[in-house]
């Protein structure tokens, strides 16, 4: 459906039963593939791996632990060993088939092995699609944070299937929908009126308005990443309400979804802006609005401030003691907030527990 024309150009493709196609997309000259899958995409990853056989590919299945598990240096290795064991080249390719975790740790292997080897991505979460598999940002997390090792590496082409939607529990479905209303926020004002149109339909994947969303969202990314890849400048307005969402994800040892974290973190970028009086009210509060139709949390409990502080200190878009948040000066208006004083940041967190 749509071309990311950044580098050597891909395609996002948004059909039904495309996971199934991925040899039409490997492109020329290959004959290896590594299917990393984790075992609740077990029957996909195998089904892509017979295909792949089929067409004449020595494909091998590499399953991996679930969720935020399979994001660290440990797995990321026994995955180099796996692909130095069957004498991977540059002409073979890494396919990522799961969530986002999958796809940033897919990513991740094929950015590294021989400094960098062609992925193909095959999202089967909704935050997958609209997000994390589009772009080529790829990574893995230390134990001081999130995301912290990782490289640009845009894929080869990305196949959202919305038919593999169906299996996906509705938590993690929902928790997608942050980063949908996050590119409504920051770019596609459309989106927030399809979603307060009926939010309900907006929480499942056989609402009327599903693959609008989804389209939507990936265009933000995709009419983004194409103006700046590595993340100079404007990428950074993907990372609203990543700062605070981030340090949850990290002082919570993964147990939050990340799309629920963002949702949070959203809220306090709103009310931060609101404190720094860059942000009216009314837009605050249709965060809230916006976020609670869907389900999703906006609120945290006081106490953890000094933790969640020090986390943000290590979040990308810091500069030396400088703290850097992306926040809006309104709906589709994002800019960034450099340095915010001590009692802003005070009364954001406070009025998250509210
Ligand atoms: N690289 C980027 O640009 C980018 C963007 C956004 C998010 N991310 C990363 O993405 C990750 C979050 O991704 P996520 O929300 O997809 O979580 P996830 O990958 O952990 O998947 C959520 C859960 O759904 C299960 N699952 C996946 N597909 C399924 C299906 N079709 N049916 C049934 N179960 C299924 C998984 O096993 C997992 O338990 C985070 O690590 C985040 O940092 C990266
Ligand atoms: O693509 C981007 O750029 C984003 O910031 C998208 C985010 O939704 C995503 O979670 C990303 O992985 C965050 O990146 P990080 O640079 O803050 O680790
Ligand atoms: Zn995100």
């Amino acid at each position: 459906m749509s071309v990311v024309p950044v580098g050597d150009a891909y395609d996002v493709v948004l059909e039904g039963g495309c996971s199934r196609r991925v040899s039409d997309v490997i492109g020329e000259g290959v004959r290896r593939a590594l299917v990393v899958h984790t075992h609740s995409m077990r029957a996909l990853g195998e089904q892509v791996t017979t295909a792949l056989r089929a067409d004449g590919v020595e494909a091998y299945a590499a399953p991996v632990p679930d969720a935020e598990d399979a994001k660290t240096a440990a797995v990321a290795s026994e995955l180099w060993a796996v692909l130095g064991r069957h004498g991977f080249t540059r002409t073979d390719v890494v396919v990522g088939v799961g969530g986002g975790t999958v796809t940033d740790l897919a990513g991740f292997v094929a950015a590294t092995w021989l400094r960098g080897v062609p992925v193909v991505q095959v999202p089967t979460t909704l935050l997958g699609m609209v997000d994390a598999a589009v772009g080529g940002k790829t990574g893995i997390n230390t134990a001081e944070g999130k995301n912290l090792v990782g490289s640009f590496h845009p894929p080869r082409a990305v196949l959202c299937d919305p038919d593999v939607l169906a299996t996906l529990p509705r938590a993690d479905y929902v928790a997608g929908l942050a980063e949908v209303v996050k590119a409504g926020f920051i770019v596609d004002p459309v989106i927030l009126d399809l979603v307060a149109a009926d939010p309900d339909a907006a929480t499942r994947p056989d609402g009327p308005h599903t693959l609008e969303l989804i389209e939507r969202a990936i265009r933000v990314k995709a009419d983004v990443v194409s103006v700046d890849l590595k993340e100079s400048s404007l990428r950074e307005i993907l990372n609203y309400g990543h700062t605070f969402g981030h340090a949850i994800e990290h002082v919570e040892h993964y147990r939050r979804r990340h799309g629920e974290a963002v949702a949070i973190g959203m809220v306090f970028a709103a009310e931060l802006a609101c404190a720094a009086g860059v942000l009216a009210r009314d837009v605050v509060d249709r965060h809230r609005e916006v976020l609670t139709s869907v389900g999703l949390p906006t609120s945290y409990g006081p106490g953890r401030w000094d933790e969640l502080e020090a986390a943000m200190r290590r979040d990308k878009k810091t500069r030396g003691a400088l703290l850097r948040f992306v926040v809006l000066e309104d709906v589709a208006r994002p800019t960034r907030l450099e340095g915010p004083t001590t009692e802003q940041l005070h009364t954001a967190y406070a009025a998250l527990s509210h």
